[in-house]
């Protein structure tokens, strides 16, 4: 296979990315991390991925079809990303490894999967519900900050082991199984508690959001 070629079978191989969160309200900072995302890892679809059920914390205080719809507002018709209510159609826990394999179902075993977590979550990934099923069913894409850069815990050491790569190319040669911590450096200053307490408490939240989120969040009556 020439050179020309191997680019052309690459390129028609799908690539997503899996951006799971609670989006209890969507804000400016999910979106443009899943925008850079896309353009880091030459991504065909970044499904942002509401939690039913989050695991490791306490029941939002808005429904998910809530949650569902202030995503899709957000989103509106930007190109590449995807409002996924799969989480919402499933009962009990949002577990991310039966998200991914209901994902892998879809797309096939040839598809490039990406499970992209933040930096915080990355570093309890070990306690999540069957982590090594995690990386059989895709790769794990770390977004950091440039500065953030930090040595692994031993229980996520091993989990890792000898997973990591450095570059998307490396990551891509194969559908699932690797490790890439990409640094992005617009990490904006949201964060959706801070979007919460302000709108409890009658202050602006103009700029955080999408326009159409708020007006979403004001047509409802929500988080007042
Ligand atoms: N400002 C931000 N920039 C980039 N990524 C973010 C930002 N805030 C959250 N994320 C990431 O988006 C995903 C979903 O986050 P989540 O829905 O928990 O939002 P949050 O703003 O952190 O919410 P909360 O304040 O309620 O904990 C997580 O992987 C999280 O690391
Ligand atoms: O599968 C798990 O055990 C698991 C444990 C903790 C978090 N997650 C997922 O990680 C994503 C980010 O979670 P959070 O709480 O940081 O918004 C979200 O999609 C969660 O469902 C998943």
């Amino acid at each position: 296979m020439s050179v020309a070629d191997q680019g052309a079978s690459e390129s028609a191989v799908l690539r997503v990315a899996m951006l799971g969160g609670t989006f209890d309200p969507v804000h400016l900072g999910h979106l443009r991390s899943a925008v850079e995302l896309r353009e880091a890892l030459a991504l065909d679809r970044v499904h942002l991925i509401p939690a039913h059920v989050p695991p490791h914390r306490t029941a939002p205080g808005v429904s998910g079809e809530q949650r569902l719809a202030m995503l899709e507002a957000g989103i509106g018709d930007t190109p590449g990303l995807v409002a996924d209510a799969r989480e919402l159609r499933r009962e009990g826990p949002s577990y991310s490894a039966d998200t991914l394999a209901s994902l892998r179902e879809e797309l096939g075993e040839q598809a490039r999967i990406v499970m992209a977590v933040g930096h915080d979550a990355f570093l309890k990934l070990a306690s999540w519900h069957q982590p090594e099923r995690l990386f059989a069913l895709a790769h794990v894409v770390v977004i950091e900050r440039p500065d953030h850069r930090s040595a692994l815990p031993a229980a996520l050491a091993n989990l890792v082991g000898e997973r990591e790569v450095g570059t998307s190319r490396e990551l891509f040669a194969t559908p699932c199984g690797g490790l890439l911590r990409l640094s992005l450096p617009s990490r904006m200053a949201i964060s959706a508690t801070d979007i919460r307490q302000r709108l409890a408490t009658g202050r602006s939240v103009r700029y955080l959001l999408p326009e159409a989120v708020e007006r979403h969040i004001r047509t409802h009556g929500l988080y007042r």
